[in-house]
């Protein structure tokens, strides 16, 4: 078996202002997303590094080839200001590579980073609105994510693997959201259920034939998070849901369908559907009285490939 053995440093907050703007997104019909001006790109990075080299540090307390945690966090920043291009998966990409250049004793660099996001805020420009190119607005949101492992492969320094992802995406629909039909048996209490207020947490992961793509230089090959996340919500909207199960399929085929340049994309589900505790409200046609579910809480996984595009299933009525 082989042995894990790796090390890194975790929450190295990174700022940079003025990157690249990312242009060049292929336009989709559910999302205004065009770009990013990238005035503020921030991320808060982790890194692992691999190398057989580093046995004699955990095994004789032989510290000759450490490179300290706290040299990695210095490289990541310094490297933040050298980095040419406009997207997290990018930066990850190139730091990663950087570490097995300068460090020729590493064998492997395995890194990941949770955007920070900062929204725009529209300001009023000659009679209109327009995003402020000066003041953010820190979101509680939800984030983008991205993961690459770079490796060596002889004489070369290759990309192993990705995965960019949105975490975090609460959404809730008041109606048009239901579940029965499900197995009754002497442990059901669930009652079936017509029109929820169905309140899900998302996190949808997708990875690229290529990972040029990912890196943001090649005309409509980057893939948002912003478009899947509007991709997500306007599924949600458009179709009736008998499941979240169903739910994040149909979304997961939106957005297999509109990238061709994806080969997978993965869900993690959690249902937050409130507890209703009013039915009827008197002098009132349709609303009704809920409050947060208790614990403990479904969840679904999910991955789907390009041929689940071949063989879609039914569509809900
Ligand atoms: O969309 C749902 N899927 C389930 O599998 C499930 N189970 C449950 O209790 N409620 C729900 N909702």
């Amino acid at each position: 078996m082989k042995r894990t053995m790796r090390y890194g440093k975790d929450d190295v907050w990174v700022y940079r202002t003025y990157a690249a703007p990312l242009t060049g997104v292929r336009s989709i019909p559910e999302s205004a997303f065009t770009g990013r001006s990238n005035i503020l790109f921030g991320m808060n990075v982790k890194v692992a590094v691999e190398g057989d080299a580093f046995l004699s540090s955990f095994k004789d307390g032989d510290n000759t080839l450490v490179v300290a945690t706290d040299s990695m966090k210095n490289f990541i920043l310094k490297h933040a200001g050298d980095y040419q291009g406009s997207t997290q998966e990018g930066f990850l990409e190139f730091v990663a590579r950087r570490f097995l250049e300068t460090y020729p004793h590493m064998s492997a660099v395995d890194i990941s980073s949770e955007q920070i996001p900062f929204d725009e805020l529209q300001v009023p420009t000659k009679g209109s609105f327009e995003p402020s190119p000066l003041v953010f607005r820190y979101s509680l949101n939800e984030q983008s994510v991205a993961s690459v492992e770079v490796k060596r492969s002889g004489e070369e320094i290759i990309t192993a693997d990705h995965l960019s992802s949105l975490k975090g995406l609460k959404l809730l629909k008041v109606r048009g959201s239901s579940f029965f039909g499900f197995v009754k048996d002497e442990y059901t209490t669930l009652p079936e259920s017509y029109d929820r207020p169905l309140f899900i947490f998302l996190n949808i992961g997708w990875r690229y034939h290529d990972f040029e793509g990912a890196r943001g230089s090649t005309k409509d090959g980057y893939v948002a998070a912003e478009q899947v996340r509007d991709i997500a919500y306007t599924v949600f909207h458009e179709e009736n849901s008998p499941s979240i199960q169903n739910l994040i399929y149909r979304i997961g085929l939106r957005i297999l369908n509109r990238f061709p340049q994806l080969v997978e994309v993965r869900f993690e589900s959690n249902n937050r559907t409130w507890e209703t505790v009013l039915d009827e409200i008197p002098a009132s046609q349709e609303g009704k009285v809920f409050t947060e579910p208790r614990p403990p809480f479904g969840f679904q996984c999910f991955s789907m490939t390009r041929e689940d595009l071949e063989n879609p299933g039914e569509s809900p009525t």
